[in-house]
């Protein structure tokens, strides 16, 4: 096996709640060796598919049952294995893995150990939807590869910049500190990769840009980013708070809960999974593509078109909160599925905001591409731009570098 002097690689797991991405890369040349994803993991129907070197043109699919995140794992060692990349190839120096929640205590990436696997358990009860995934995946990776380093890089890392008046809910004191509520915001790596590319788009430093970015995948969050560093974010305590989702509220008023208790007899899990599950689009109007709802409309569908009003009405009042909170702000940044893609929502999420400098060109907006762009007219105050995020580059990235470096992650005690 090569020494880890010449070991370059690095493969990152993300490991949602049914799905795991995976992409292998080499970290010398920034050649993507292998990517793939394992689908519907727990269901009949579960589906595995993978891209080997020479690209989609040699991409295998395999359906059948994968009942769990041990089996998926085990699945993409043998989809690498086939391309002889597998998990004891040479050259592997570290796998990285997105871990949702890292409460107050992580800021930067971070090699497990036993301790560092104990605290990520303890944050479960803040991210019910991510962290056990997150952890299965660790615990299957470190059963098969126990010698190389594995380093979580946390969803809300980059948020623990945030000053405490932003961070802090206006709450008891006491009560908030004892059970570890505040805001925690998430997609920090997305917010971080983006905010940094956005400015490169500016060709200026980051360090010199204020930039409002919108992440707006299945999961959906606004940050306000000043010179590189987050200040205020959408999410909260856990990934619920904020723009309407694909299946979760964001923002509602707490007592909603209080009220479905009492009124509706529902449990406290009841309204968990009713906001976290039945909500957002899919609650409103049926359907959680972003896609499908654009057709629906185009069908004169009457609850597709609120849901998609309700949607862009959330998104342009946190627009308007963050250039409050920034003061000056350079560009504002759509990403994520429905960001890169829908050209529709961004129209309608600036629609108005003409007063704030902040406006589309239709053209720019139309164009379909997969690189970061502007699509703001060329004299405008407020560069509005379409930046694609690339969570599994800025993991393997920060995994590279904190495994080169040969030091532990930064840890701030609990
Ligand atoms: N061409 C498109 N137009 C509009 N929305 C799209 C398009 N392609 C993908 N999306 C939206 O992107 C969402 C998924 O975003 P993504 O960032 O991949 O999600 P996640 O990583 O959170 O699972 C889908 O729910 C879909 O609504
Ligand atoms: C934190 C979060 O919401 O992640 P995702 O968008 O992957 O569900
Ligand atoms: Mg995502």
């Amino acid at each position: 096996m090569t020494g880890p002097a010449t070991a370059t690689r690095v493969l990152v797991l993300n490991s949602g709640s049914s799905s795991v991405k995976y992409r292998l890369l080499d970290m010398a040349d920034g050649t993507r060796l292998a990517a793939g994803l394992v689908e519907r993991i727990g269901e009949e129907t579960s589906r595995v598919s993978h891209t080997p070197p020479a690209g989609e043109a040699g991409r295998r699919e395999r359906g059948g049952p994968v009942p769990d995140h041990a089996a998926a794992l085990k699945a993409v060692a043998e989809e690498l294995a086939r391309d002889g990349l597998g998990l004891d190839s040479p050259g592997l120096a570290a796998i990285g893995h997105r871990v949702v929640h890292g409460g107050m205590r992580f800021s930067a990436p971070t090699v497990i150990t036993d301790e560092v696997l104990g605290e990520i358990e303890r944050l479960v009860p803040l991210a019910p939807l991510h962290n056990p995934a997150n952890l299965t995946g660790i615990r299957t990776a470190r059963a098969l590869r126990p010698d190389l380093p594995q380093v979580a890089v946390f969803d809300t890392a980059f948020h623990t910049t945030m000053p405490e008046y932003a961070a802090r809910y206006a709450i008891d004191v006491e009560t908030a500190d004892a059970h570890r509520i505040r805001r925690y915001g998430f997609h920090g790596t997305s917010h971080a990769f983006v905010s940094r590319r956005a400015a490169a788009l500016l060709g200026r430093a980051p360090e010199q840009v204020n930039v409002i970015v919108l992440h707006l995948g299945n999961g959906a969050s606004a940050s306000a980013v000043r010179g590189g560093r987050c200040v205020d974010t959408s999410m909260g305590l856990t990934p619920l708070e904020g723009l309407v989702m694909g299946t979760r509220s964001g923002d509602v008023d707490p007592a909603v809960t209080f009220h479905l208790r009492r009124v509706a007899g529902m449990s406290v899990d009841d309204v968990d999974v009713l906001l976290n599950k039945r909500s957002g689009l899919v609650g409103l109007c049926g359907d959680n593509d972003m896609r499908e709802i654009r057709r629906r409309i185009e069908d004169g569908d009457e609850p597709a078109r609120l849901a998609f009003e309700i949607y862009v009405h959330r998104l342009k009042k946190y627009i308007g909160a963050y250039y409050a909170v920034l003061g000056r702000v350079d560009a504002v940044v759509f990403t994520a599925g429905v960001g890169e893609n829908s050209a529709q929502v961004r129209e309608a999420a600036v629609a108005g905001l003409e007063g704030l400098g902040i406006a589309v060109d239709a053209d720019l907006n139309a164009v379909r591409s997969d690189v970061p762009r502007l699509i703001s007219p060329g004299r405008a105050r407020v560069a509005v731009a379409v930046v694609p995020t690339d969570e599994e580059l800025e993991i393997a990235g920060q995994t590279f570098a904190l495994v080169a470096a040969g030091r532990g992650g930064v840890d701030r005690g609990a």
